[in-house]
């Protein structure tokens, strides 16, 4: 039986009036890689900034709809995000974004365990070290710093920064990860790590991704969910979706007809 982690029910996202993301339903499969694709501007930003509540921090946002978080396989008890603490859902959800962002006054150290410090959470020394040496461990960028922990993180490369930020993410033990373009700033071999590393981490998390890169979506995804116009017009496992497309637009968009 296929294991949720994630699911929403006609999801509705706006910004004031206008509407962005229309009625979504959507199953995210958990410890696989869900890519969200589609042309700029058709809503899938705002679609997995629903998932960890960050929408609604824009001004005007509105969200209809429901959102379940599935924590556990064993009982299936389904939360809904939208009742809960938003830090909390933001803790059980990480993100990523865009342009790499470490916070510029912090060291790579505290970069890494800059989820507990925000959340006030106290760690002994002993247990920040463990985490921060696990996470870099896990983002593959141990080696690379192990002797520089107290320098900031922004004078790393834009890659290793991506990576830093993966692992300010994974410190704190989510559910999930949304990546939003986590590689459109970076070069192609930069780009190269970080895909081999999300196809890395997805046995300990549940990532979903969003690129309109369809190659990216093709090499790394499990899944994929195309959207057009601020609606899921398809989804499915990457290989059937690919090459065999059940809708004309998600066809128009697989050749570059459209996007
Ligand atoms: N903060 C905002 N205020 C008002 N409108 C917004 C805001 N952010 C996005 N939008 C609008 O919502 C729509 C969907 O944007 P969104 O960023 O979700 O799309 P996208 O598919 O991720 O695009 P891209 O691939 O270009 O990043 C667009 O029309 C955009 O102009």
């Amino acid at each position: 039986m296929i294991d949720i982690v994630l699911r929403t029910e006609n999801l509705t996202a706006s910004y004031d009036e206008h509407v962005v993301v229309k009625n979504v339903s959507l199953s995210i499969v958990r410890n696989s890689i869900t890519a969200i694709m589609g042309p700029s501007g058709c809503g899938k930003t705002t679609l997995i900034r629903c998932f960890n509540r960050m929408h609604e921090l824009s001004p005007k946002a509105r969200v209809e709809g429901k959102v379940y978080l599935i924590e556990n396989s064993y009982k299936r008890e389904e939360i809904d995000i939208y009742s809960i603490d938003p830090m909390l859902v933001r803790r059980k959800i990480g993100m990523v974004f865009q342009r790499p962002n470490p916070f510029p006054t912090m060291t790579i150290y505290e970069n890494v365990i800059a989820g507990y410090i925000l959340n006030g959470i106290k760690l002994k020394k002993s247990e920040a070290d463990e985490i921060v040496e696990e996470t870099l461990k896990k983002v593959s960028l141990w080696d690379e710093v192990k002797d520089r922990l107290n320098k900031r993180g922004t004078f790393l490369s834009g890659g290793q920064q991506q990576r830093l930020c993966i692992a300010r993410a994974l410190a704190m033990k989510p559910d999930i990860i949304l990546l939003d373009e986590p590689t459109s700033a970076l070069d192609p071999v930069a780009t190269m790590r970080i895909e081999e590393l999300i196809e890395q981490l997805k046995d300990t998390v549940t990532i979903v991704i969003v690129t309109h890169n369809v190659g990216q979506a093709g090499r790394i995804s499990d899944y994929v969910a195309f959207m057009y116009l601020g609606e899921l017009i398809e989804y499915g496992p990457t290989d059937i979706v690919f090459t065999r497309p059940s809708h004309e637009k998600t066809e128009e968009f697989l050749a570059g007809k459209i996007g």
